[in-house]
């Protein structure tokens, strides 16, 4: 079945905590024609400086859809910017350019050209740009955010990696096992022996929060009714809309314009900046208390870095954007992948019948599947990595910039421009995936490899998908969402039969959020898959 096509009655359910939907109050209507009156200037402006600055090297850019002022651009790219970007690739070839206001795009579309490009020339192709982004919400300073090869970036990517290598992941994959357990347990005792409609994304959000939430600040909520994951979800989703690489209208008007009026969008990072720093900034305050009064504290990514604070010269603020870049980095997108997989894997039961019975033969009714499991499961672990190809959480990832003029192939890739991976083109290219646009583990089940080791692939090609990156950028959180995703995955497989409820099935051609897409809200009906479950459950955790 045509995954696109699986969109009958969608459902929404009032506990989904969830929520794009803003309303705008009638004060607001002049504020919103101001903005607008602005925007139009501003489109007019870009264009025309825009034709101006390229016209004389127009030829010499790659080839794209030429011509584009700013509003028109935003409207043409639409809601669905990788459906546009993959009917431009099939137009324009796997590299091309596409202005926007001031920025121009180069849009990579092939394995081939990403590995040319942003791998073997990586110390060209891994800058970022100046956005509301890194410059709003994360002060230009997160990980995320800085420029490549800045002292900031080089400092923070390490200290990353010394959290996130494979050492540090097997240290804590006692708590994600915990956590995968925990909310097994809350799904179980919450759907009532599959008599409820359960939505299990907030389940699946409280999870990967719960992860990031111990191994980064040593704590964790206790409840699905806990206010925090409310607010913790929040945060991590409204990044996720702020940051939208092509809907974010200001990023493409000059710095001066940009400076001179109080766009919404900019306001929105502006406090956004402030909520992460409230939350995460205050209770590292309070863990750098306790250590100062001589007190201990659970072993966490803060208590490192306050304890090399001196030896590594970390500022107050080095501390709390390296651990707002892990909240938010390492929570919404975890989750969504999880939440993808429960919204579709009721359309496919005899995908779930056959993990089923891999689970049975290797694993047993007697526990629950491990770490050490994994290998022994190649058909759960096609289902995760046909999940991430046809579901990336981020089809635009972060875009990367030059920082320097690049000849390729005969086509200049000015200096400062916005360089983005069109994963839904790489991940649905027909002349790699036979069928693409049908869900097909089958693809995946002679494929061992971890995603973190095929992102070292020599043959781009041989790649399993692109979710999480490419070049000297890659996610460092590879490893650490891999294993989360696989112990939710095996153990919701191994736990449940899972249908749709009263046939209200879950609309998967839709998304929620600008940016990071999670499926809309649905429910679904979990029942335990045999009598022992809740007896397998009772006794682990
Ligand atoms: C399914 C889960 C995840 C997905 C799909 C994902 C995806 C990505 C992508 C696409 C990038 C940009 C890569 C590039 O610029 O080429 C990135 C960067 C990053 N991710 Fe993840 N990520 C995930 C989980 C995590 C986790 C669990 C962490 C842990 C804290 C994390 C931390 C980061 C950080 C710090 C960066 C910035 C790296 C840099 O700019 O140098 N991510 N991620």
């Amino acid at each position: 079945m045509n995954y696109q096509e699986n969109n009958a009655t969608n459902t929404r359910s009032n506990s989904f905590i969830y929520s794009t939907a803003v309303s705008t109050p009638a004060r607001a209507y002049p504020y919103l024609f101001f903005t607008i009156a602005c925007l139009l200037l501003a489109s007019i402006v870009q264009h025309v400086k825009a034709l101006l600055t390229h016209a004389k090297r127009r030829s010499r850019l790659p080839p794209g859809p030429w011509g584009f002022p700013l509003i028109g651009s935003v409207f043409s790219i639409g809601l669905f910017p990788e459906r546009t970007l993959d009917r431009w690739a099939r137009k324009y070839g796997p590299l091309y350019s596409v202005t926007m206001g001031k920025e121009l795009f180069i849009v990579l579309s092939s394995p081939d050209v990403v590995k040319d490009l942003v791998i073997t020339n990586g110390n060209v192709f891994s800058d970022r740009q100046v956005n509301i982004r890194n410059h709003e919400v994360f002060a230009g300073r997160g990980v995320t955010a800085t420029h490549y090869g800045d002292e900031h970036w080089r400092k923070h990517r390490r200290l990353s990696s010394v959290w996130l290598n494979q050492k540090a992941v097997d240290r804590y994959t006692h708590v994600l096992d915990f956590e995968a357990t925990d909310m097994l347990k809350a799904l179980y005792a919450d759907s009532k022996n599959g008599t409820v409609a359960l939505s299990p994304q907030t389940y699946e959000g409280r999870c990967a929060l719960n992860n990031m939430l111990t191994i980064v600040l040593g704590t964790r909520t206790t409840s699905i009714h806990d206010p925090f994951i409310k607010t913790a979800l929040r945060i991590a989703r409204e990044f996720m809309n702020v940051s939208a690489p092509m809907s974010n209208l200001v990023d493409f008007v000059p710095l001066f314009l940009k400076k001179a009026f109080p766009w919404s969008l900019k306001l929105r990072g502006e406090k956004l900046h402030r909520d992460m720093m409230k939350l995460y900034g205050t209770m590292i305050d309070e863990i750098a208390a306790t250590m100062a009064s001589g007190t201990d504290v659970p072993d966490s990514l803060v208590k490192y870095l306050l304890s090399v604070r001196d030896a590594e010269a970390l500022t107050d603020s080095d501390i709390k954007l390296l651990v707002c870049a892990f909240m938010i980095g390492g929570v919404e997108t975890t989750a969504s992948v999880m939440q993808w997989f429960t919204a579709l894997i009721p359309s496919y039961p005899d995908v779930q019948r056959k993990a089923q019975d891999e689970l049975d033969r290797v694993v047993g009714r007697g526990r629950l599947p491990t770490v050490a499991d994994e290998a022994n499961l190649p058909y759960v672990h096609a289902i995760i990595k046909e999940v991430e190809r046809c579901f990336n959480p981020i089809w635009l990832g972060t875009p990367h910039a030059t920082s320097q003029d690049f000849e390729y192939e005969g086509k200049l890739i000015p200096k400062g421009a916005t360089v983005v991976l069109n994963t839904w083109s790489m991940q649905h290219s027909p002349d790699r995936w036979d069928r693409p646009l049908e869900f097909d583990p089958e693809r995946y089940t002679s494929d061992p490899l971890l995603s973190s080791a095929s992102v070292n692939s020599a043959d781009p090609n041989a790649r399993d998908h692109w979710m999480f990156g490419a070049g000297r950028r890659v996610c460092p959180g590879m490893l650490l969402a891999e294993r989360e995703i696989f112990l939710v995955v095996s153990r919701l497989l191994w736990a449940f039969d899972m249908q749709e409820f009263e046939g209200r099935r879950t609309d998967l051609n839709r998304y929620d959020g600008l940016s990071a897409r999670s499926p809309v809200p649905f429910v679904m009906r979990l029942t335990p898959r045999f009598e022992g479950v809740g007896e397998v459950l009772g006794r682990v955790g």
